[in-house]
């Protein structure tokens, strides 16, 4: 994988040019934030080709050093600081910029999607105790109260729901291959019928055994954690010593050649193992808009927050639709299609209060008049 300036050279005039007027780029567009011209992003990793075993183990460990990585390496002469500002001036705070956000919303449903790991809750050692508090819980359940709210995760959807514990929501689970609407969902539409969609229900059998396969072989590697997440696999290598990743790769990279229909994708220190189905969170956000009745609408404001590169297909969507707001919860500067940053979570609870406490006001002000 390659790491690339934050801000690409043939962008250094327009960026000056925000700094004057302390703007993003998203902004200048009379209709509400426009995409950003999207960056050189990571590559995936290829699991096919003629690549010899070792080679590609190789490149599966460097990818796995590069993931999650705390800052944009440079190749430019900016110090980090003033990389950090670039980068800022590109994706600026949602917090600083929400007078301009809920303006640019005005007359649209805003439609709330919601990444759970890093996102709702802070990023921990043990997956299994990815927790998220009262008060993230409090403003998540305050949100979908006002705008329809769905959760997009990675996790299984019954493992995320045990975390999120809250009814009237949409749930995509399995990087959204598993997605579930409220089951009392008339508060939005009148007639609609609880949603249920599985795009990669057949290879449902095929997970089960790789995951399997995968606990078998990882068994001996020290740390490694497999999760069944239902329609995908998590290998987890937070906890695995640096020396065993190539390890831990080949094991990996043996198990997935007997899985062509398999392929191998990367989050923040996690193997991936999905379906090849042309099928990701970005899919489950266009799903679920076209589900709610948005799908040709201009009427509709999308806010897709989430942290990792899995969420990248989700902000990809956004831009190309030149609609909604993409926000990367991060504290350092990363590629990304994102228009707006938060830092943690706590920021990202802070900005649903906002948009809580700024729907509430102004749906009084609507009353008196
Ligand atoms: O789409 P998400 O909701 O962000 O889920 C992505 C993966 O999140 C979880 O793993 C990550 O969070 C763990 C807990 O903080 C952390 O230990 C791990 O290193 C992270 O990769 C989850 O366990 C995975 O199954 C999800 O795919």
């Amino acid at each position: 994988m390659t790491n690339q300036n934050v801000v690409a050279s043939d962008e250094k005039s327009a960026v000056d040019i925000r700094i004057r007027f302390l703007l993003p780029k998203s902004l200048f567009s009379p209709d509400g934030p426009k995409p950003l011209p999207a960056p050189r992003l990571a590559k995936k990793i290829e699991t096919g080709g003629v690549a010899t075993a070792a080679a590609k183990t190789n490149a599966w460990v460097n990818s796995m050093r590069d993931s999650s990585p705390t800052r944009v390496k440079s190749t430019c002469s900016l110090s980090e600081s003033e990389e950090k500002n670039s980068w800022i001036m590109n994706h600026p705070s949602a917090l600083s910029m929400f007078e301009q956000i809920v303006n640019a919303s005005k007359g649209k449903q805003i439609v709330m999607f919601l990444d759970y790991d890093g996102t709702l809750s802070p990023i921990v050692e043990d997956p299994d105790r990815a927790f998220m508090t009262n008060e993230m819980r409090e403003a998540v359940r305050d949100v979908a109260r006002y705008f329809p709210t769905a959760i997009v995760t990675g996790r299984c959807r019954d493992k995320v729901y045990s975390f999120v514990k809250l009814a009237g929501l949409y749930y995509a689970g399995s990087h959204g291959m598993d997605i579930k609407g409220p089951s009392k969902s008339r508060k939005y539409k009148k007639d609609q019928q609880a949603l249920l969609f599985q795009p990669a229900s057949k290879f449902l059998p095929m997970i089960d055994e790789v995951c399997k396969v995968l606990v078998e072989k990882t068994k001996s590697i020290p740390g490694a954690k497999v999760e069944n997440n239902k329609f995908c696999v998590s290998v987890h290598f937070r906890c695995v010593e640096e020396k065993m990743w190539a390890a831990l790769a080949e094991q990996v990279r043996s198990a997935l050649n007997d899985y062509p229909q398999l392929r191998l994708t990367q989050g923040r220190k996690v193997l991936e193992i999905r379906p090849t189905i042309k099928w990701d969170k970005g899919k489950a956000l266009e799903f679920l808009l076209e589900s709610l009745g948005y799908a040709n609408s201009n009427d509709v404001l999308p806010v897709y927050i989430g942290d990792d590169r899995t969420d990248e297909d989700a902000f990809k969507v956004l831009r190309n639709r030149g609609q909604g707001l993409g926000i990367l919860v991060s504290k350092f500067p990363k590629e990304t299609n994102a228009s707006y940053s938060l830092q943690e979570p706590a920021e990202v609870k802070d900005f649903l209060r906002r948009l809580v406490e700024w729907k509430r006001i102004s749906f009084g002000r609507a009353c008196r008049v």
